[in-house]
């Protein structure tokens, strides 16, 4: 009955390997014997399993014996094992078995039993290299003194070989479940602990004493230790009880020692220490046969084997000793045991297994069978693994290397604990052959297949990525020196035309400079921009800082064109006005028109943009507010409407607010008060209604074709309505419509239902004085008749407050007294002229 490979953990869907675990061969098949005997059979250490090969008892155990212990060991010993009932001691002394086997010389069991008929036939079979096992006997070596029918004896055994290969099949299997939920634990314990971790319900019925079959209790044998009770157990029993202790790294004298045994148990446990020896030492030889075969087919350049070797690329490799060793990152160790058996890998399993299987069969299952404690043939293989490495691989084959580290832990992780590799073992070379194959090139291989580690895991263990990326280092691809880039320097361009020379003929060299009629100005900053313009302060030769104004604009456009001279001429009209922003050059060409006024600090609206969210200043208002009318009147006073006062087109220049932007300005018949203009321009939140409304309005045009047209009335009235929008935003924090968004604003501010409101309260609930209160309904007046002109706002009580001081008050009393005294009654007239002529000489005063 072979072992059932598919009741292994985590061995479903396996095939068992060819030449796998000889437990199975141990089990006392006799044709199984026979391939014992012609091949060689390396034992899986699994301490329960060790029972292939019958114990030498070597100098080394036998040396440890006194002759009078050597004495003791008898045949009954030996045959403990042996089924009472089938293999009877008499019958060790019928001459027939020992004369029916070949007498080795020298063989340690024949020196003892040398001249002793009653040898066994156990003896006889080890002594000819046969599979040896207390159940091999077969008919012609067995017989009953007695005569009685040696058949039945030879069935008892057969039968009795059948349950104990039942029975031990079954336990082998229960202990390796165990062993495989106990192996974790099992690395922290000793050799002893670890047994009893495995066993301990056998460790405990052995030390606690058992009901032998005779009814009696082992307690008083408990004493004795492990194999003391062994004598009283069933073969059954003592088979797997032998199979069961579990030597650790104690020899056989130091087991005793540990457990108090009497030396009488030394040639049993020393059978056991050599049984477990012998297929690592046999391992241990063939893998150095393995190595020097392997050395001389790599010196002599051909391999032999059939297996592809991986030709060294020399030229583009660097010997590790040259190659800086970095920690592997998290990101690529992780990667390592995340792909591990990710479903690439799974992929190709079946692929690289076929492949395993048609090239290196033979070695894998070689190595599969190998021990693991082989150091010598890991660290040459990775002597040559390494030697291969490629520094000029991809990434990808960085994973390689923490295979050799991971290999290197699965040797130490499984040397107690080696189940049911050839699955892993598959899966690892699967692994390699993933990272190797896969990495874009599949000519060319780091390392033979043959040379690749052996030792693989039952299951992906989990290794903390720590083990590796504290422990190791790993061959990183040297830093790419960094690449030099070619700079063109590009020579500044040079204008060639006459903007871009200077007064003496020069091309002008530097990117910031701008020429207007001959004259250099260098650009410093922006200043702000505008819809069709953006305006720098620049400072010419002399360091003096301007204004300049750059407009492109469509120079077959001649509304555009006409425009723009108009402004220029405003502007030449006003530039003797203080509280007008000056213009002191101007160059119109190719579309481009340059102004050169003087230079302004800041607008406007910077400085309410400034204040906004803070406490009402009336003063800051009245000041302000003063300030930009004074601007309008002089203006309106030159005979011109702005048409677009806003908080942006007024500048202060060293402290004294001037008005700009007369792009849309017009200049005012004085015999008219409005002009109608073709085109609704302006800035909607302080447009005054009549400039949005239009006016339908029927000309001439072409000749004697009258047409209908649109035409908007603007005029003076229109610049204060704008001036009363800039207050009320300095009062409020936003022009009288600025709720409203979009073109609800401008609908709103031509439906004469929409009332502006006038709070006497601001939003942070200060209060708003009568005196502004009243100026700003004097401006917002929907009809532009109605509305103060800028002379009147001017003269407003806000704009103009009257200040007394308390002696003027006192006298005005006293003299309003005796005026009374002597007049009997006092007219409203004559209260008015009296208040006019106060308020006359109110202001004739100087505070
Ligand atoms: N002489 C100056 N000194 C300082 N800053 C100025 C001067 N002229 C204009 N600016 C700034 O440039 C901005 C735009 O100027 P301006 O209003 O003349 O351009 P615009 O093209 O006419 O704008 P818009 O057509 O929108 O009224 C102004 O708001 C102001 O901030």
């Amino acid at each position: 009955m072979l072992p059932r490979y598919n009741s292994l953990p985590g061995s479903e869907q396996r095939q068992p390997p060819r030449n796998k675990g000889t437990w199975k061969y141990s089990l006392f098949p006799e044709h199984d014997q026979k391939k014992v005997s012609t091949k060689t059979i390396f034992t899986d250490d699994s301490d329960d399993e060790k029972i292939s090969i019958p114990p030498k008892l070597s100098n080394f155990g036998s040396a440890l014996l006194s002759e009078k212990e050597k004495e003791n060991i008898n045949e009954n010993d030996l045959f403990e094992m042996l089924p009472k009932d089938s293999v009877k001691p008499s019958s060790l002394n019928n001459e027939p078995y020992y004369n029916s086997v070949n007498h080795t010389p020298g063989n340690t069991y024949a020196s003892i039993h040398s001249g002793d008929p009653s040898q066994s036939t156990l003896f006889a079979q080890y002594r000819s290299h046969q599979q040896p096992s207390m159940t091999t006997m077969n008919s012609t070596d067995v017989q009953d003194k007695d005569g009685n029918d040696f058949e039945n004896s030879f069935q008892k055994i057969k039968s009795m070989q059948q349950s104990m290969r039942e029975e031990l099949t079954s336990r082998h299997a229960e202990r390796r479940s165990r062993r495989f939920l106990n192996s974790s634990r099992k690395e922290f314990l000793g050799p002893a602990k670890r047994a009893s971790a495995i066993f301990p319900e056998a460790l405990d019925r052995r030390f606690s004493g058992t009901t032998n079959s005779n009814g009696t209790n082992d307690n008083n044998n408990s004493t004795d230790g492990l194999l003391q009770l062994n004598r009283e157990e069933s073969p059954e029993e003592k088979l797997s009880l032998s199979s069961q202790v579990d030597l650790g790294d104690l020899n056989p004298v130091q087991y005793l020692k540990k457990h108090d045994l009497p030396t009488s148990e030394l040639p049993r446990i020393s059978r056991l220490y050599f049984e477990k020896q012998k297929p690592r030492k046999m391992e241990l030889a063939r893998l150095k046969q393995e190595i020097l075969r392997e050395s001389r087919t790599s010196s002599s350049g051909n391999n032999g084997s059939g297996v592809q070797h991986i030709p060294i690329r020399r030229e583009n490799s660097l010997s590790a000793a040259t190659q800086p060793r970095r920690k592997l990152s998290d990101t690529s160790s992780r990667n390592i045991f995340q792909r591990g058996f990710s479903s690439p890998v799974a992929r190709s399993v079946d692929s690289q297994r076929n492949i395993l299987s048609d090239k290196s069969s033979l070695k894998h299952n070689e190595y599969d069978s190998y021990p693991h404690s082989n150091t010598l043939l890991y660290s040459h293989r990775k002597r040559e693994a390494l030697a291969n490495i490629d520094v000029n691989r991809n990434n990808n084959d960085q994973i390689y290397e923490p295979e050799l580290k991971r290999y290197k832990y699965f040797d130490e992780h499984h040397n107690n604990n080696r189940n049911n590799d050839y699955e892993p073992e598959s899966k690892r070379y699967d692994l390699f052959e993933d990272h190797r194959n896969g990495n874009n090139n599949k000519d060319e291989k780091p390392i033979s297949l043959e040379r690749l580690p052996s030792e693989a895991p039952p299951v992906a263990i989990p290794i903390h990525p720590s083990v590796i990326q504290e422990n190791e280092f790993h061959h990183r691809e040297a830093p790419k020196p960094p690449v030099v880039k070619k700079v063109e320097i590009v020579e500044p361009e040079k204008r060639t035309d006459s903007k871009g020379k200077s007064s003496n003929g020069e091309a002008l060299t530097r990117r910031n400079a701008t020429t207007v009629n001959d004259v250099e100005y260098e650009k410093i900053e922006l200043l702000g921009r505008g819809g069709s313009s953006k305006v720098y302060k620049v400072k010419d030769n002399n360091n003096k800082l301007y204004a300049l104004k750059r407009v492109v604009f469509d120079e077959f456009d001649d509304s555009s064109v006409n425009g723009f001279k108009g402004e220029i001429e405003l502007l030449n009209k006003l530039k003797d006005k203080t509280r007008v922003v000056k213009l002191f050059d101007y160059e119109m060409e190719h579309g481009v028109l340059y102004l050169i006024m003087e230079c302004g600090d800041h607008d406007l609206s910077q400085i309410l943009n400034q204040r906004a969210g803070m406490p009402l200043d009336i003063e800051f208002v009245r000041y302000h507010a003063r300030e930009m009318l004074k601007c309008v009147k002089v203006v309106h006073d030159a005979g011109i409407v702005h048409s677009d006062l806003k908080p942006a087109n007024f500048v202060f220049v060293k402290g004294i607010l001037k008005i700009i932007d007369f792009g849309i300005a017009n200049a005012v018949p004085d015999h008219t008060v409005n002009i109608y203009r073709e085109t609704q321009i302006g800035t909607p939140n302080y447009m005054a209604p009549e400039a949005l409304v239009a006016m339908n309005y029927t000309g001439q045009n072409d000749g004697d074709k009258y047409k209908q047209q649109n035409r908007w009335k603007v005029g003076k009235p229109s610049d204060v309505w704008s001036c009363g929008c800039i207050i009320y935003q300095m009062i409020y924090g936003r022009p009288p419509y600025g709720g409203f968004q979009g073109q609800n604003r401008l609908l709103a501010i031509m439906n004469p239902e929409v009332k502006i409101i006038f709070s006497e309260k601001t939003a942070n609930d200060e209060a708003v004085p009568r005196s502004i209160l009243d100026t700003m309904k004097a401006c917002l007046l929907r009809n532009p008749d109605k509305r103060l002109t800028v002379d009147e706002v001017l003269d407003s009580p806000f704009l103009k407050p009257v200040m007394v001081t308390p002696f003027f008050i006192r006298d005005l009393i006293k003299n309003a007294v005796r005026y009374g005294a002597d007049q009997k009654e006092v007219s409203k007239e004559k209260v008015e002229e009296l208040a006019d002529d106060v308020l006359g000489k109110l202001a004739d005063i100087r505070l």
